[in-house]
């Protein structure tokens, strides 16, 4: 058999083989399976996410899952493919990453089984590292229906939900764009970062010449719990961040505001949701000069516990109606939790799934630091733009804050096994 002649590794298209060989190589040598070591870990990582999350299934993961330590978040640009070439990549990334949410190599071969003259189809930094809870997550953007002279490149334009909105601007927006948007986005989410960076560089690889890295985030130290199990941790302005979030008990809550219903705009999301990516700048600088008195003021919480100024303890309810014998609001007029807070926005709920970033520092000599804020819900036009509205007019925060990028995705549903990530779209 020649090399015209064989079979596409594991059903790799030959494009994603390229990818894989790198530019114009594609080595077909059929060598002992190299996979990664696969985690004997049955128990939970750091974050208290499982040892692994199948990828197949009716909702993709990394939504509703447990909220992993670390992050790697890029966004793609399809300037020079067509219809079908787009649906090839989508396979090619659907077992790739089915392979690596399993410990497994990004390719059949593996970073050190095959042929000693082709490129291996797997980069092995993560050989001997377990799934580490990995998670990855597809995401659609607006610009993959229409791009922005108007043309309908894959003939999906009818096909857009109405949920999938430009974002308006907001107040204070200082948007940078090439921190912004996307054609395509991958959310990987691990316990491991070596893992998630892991997920990010193979599938850029595989995407070789078909999908073109926009821009991509690393981050760190979760901002969000997603299950009642986890403990909530800290941002960078060391508040607790996450306590009162959509957790993945809340089933009535998750089937409401979170995944998408089959009788909203595009029957092809039914089960899937859409995420909206802000990076926000904190200059921490600033924030480490404030009082404890204005910190708390400003999130309308405690910093020691998190509980509201409201009073009780970290879970109990915000109440935006108390006030202290001055007769002033307990929980400042212009506090965080009162802007944010479902009451003050017509009931809009968020799944919030953001981490903390540092990339490195400016020429002031201050860190580069912030929220990479990540939010899921059925419908971002009641949801997120609802409560950035809100807190873009009057936030208090928005003094030690910048937001300098956006992003939105329509979140397909799950992939079934032999199927592909975003299969609906194209039926
Ligand atoms: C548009 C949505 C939101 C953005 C953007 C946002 C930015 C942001 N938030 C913090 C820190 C905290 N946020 C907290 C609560 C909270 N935040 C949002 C939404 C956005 N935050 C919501 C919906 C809520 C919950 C409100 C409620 O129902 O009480 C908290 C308190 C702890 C918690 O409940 O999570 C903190 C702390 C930062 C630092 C930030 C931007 C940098
Ligand atoms: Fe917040």
């Amino acid at each position: 058999m020649t090399e015209e002649d064989a079979p596409p590794r594991a059903g790799l298209s030959r494009r994603g083989l390229l990818g894989l060989a790198g530019a114009g190589v594609v080595g077909v040598g059929i060598g002992v399976a190299g996979d990664r070591a696969v985690a004997s870990a049955s128990g939970t990582g750091s974050s208290g996410a499982a040892a692994s999350y199948p990828f197949y299934g009716a909702h993709q993961s990394g939504i509703v899952t447990a909220a992993q330590d670390r992050l790697h978040f890029a966004s793609f640009d399809v300037p020079d493919i067509d219809r079908g070439e787009l649906i090839e990549l989508l396979r090619d990334w659907t077992l790739a990453a089915a392979r690596m949410t399993e410990g497994l190599g990004a390719g059949p071969v593996g970073a050190v089984g095959g042929a000693y003259d082709a490129p291996p189809d797997d980069t092995g930094e993560a050989l001997d590292l377990p799934a580490s809870g990995l998670t990855i997550t597809f995401g659609f953007g607006p610009t993959l229906f229409e791009d922005a002279d108007g043309n309908d490149r894959f003939g999906l334009a009818g096909r857009r939900p109405t949920e999938l909105i430009d974002l308006p601007h907001f107040a204070g927006d200082a948007l940078v764009p090439a921190q912004s948007d996307g054609d395509l986005c991958i959310q990987a989410c691990s316990d491991d970062p070596q893992v998630a960076v892991h997920a990010i560089r193979n599938l850029s690889r595989i995407a070789f010449g078909r999908a073109a890295l926009r821009w991509s985030q690393l981050g760190f130290g979760r901002t969000s719990s997603t299950t009642r199990a986890q403990v909530t941790t800290r941002n960078l302005f060391g508040f607790k961040d996450g306590t009162a979030n959509v957790k993945a008990e809340d089933t009535t809550q998750v089937g409401e505001h979170v995944f998408a219903p089959g009788g909203d705009s595009q029957a092809w999301m039914a089960g899937g949701s859409y995420l909206v990516a802000r990076k926000i700048r904190m200059t921490i600088e600033t924030w480490d000069r404030a009082s404890l008195r204005e910190q708390e003021r400003v999130i309308g919480r405690t910093k020691g516990e998190g509980a509201p100024l409201s009073g009780g303890t970290e879970f109990t309810a915000v109440d935006l109606d108390t006030t202290a014998a001055s007769g002033s609001p307990t929980i400042d007029k212009a506090a965080h939790v009162r802007l944010a807070h479902p009451d003050h926005n017509a009931g809009a709920l968020l799944l919030r799934r953001g981490y903390n970033f540092v990339d490195g520092n400016d020429d002031l000599g201050r860190l580069n630091a912030g929220l990479f804020f990540i939010c899921f819900q059925r419908d971002p036009r009641s949801q997120f733009v609802a409560v950035q509205s809100s807190l873009a007019g009057s936030d208090a925060m928005n003094e030690y804050v910048r937001h300098v990028g956006s992003a939105i995705f329509a979140v397909p549903p799950g992939a079934n096994r032999g199927g592909f990530v975003g299969e609906s779209l194209f039926a």
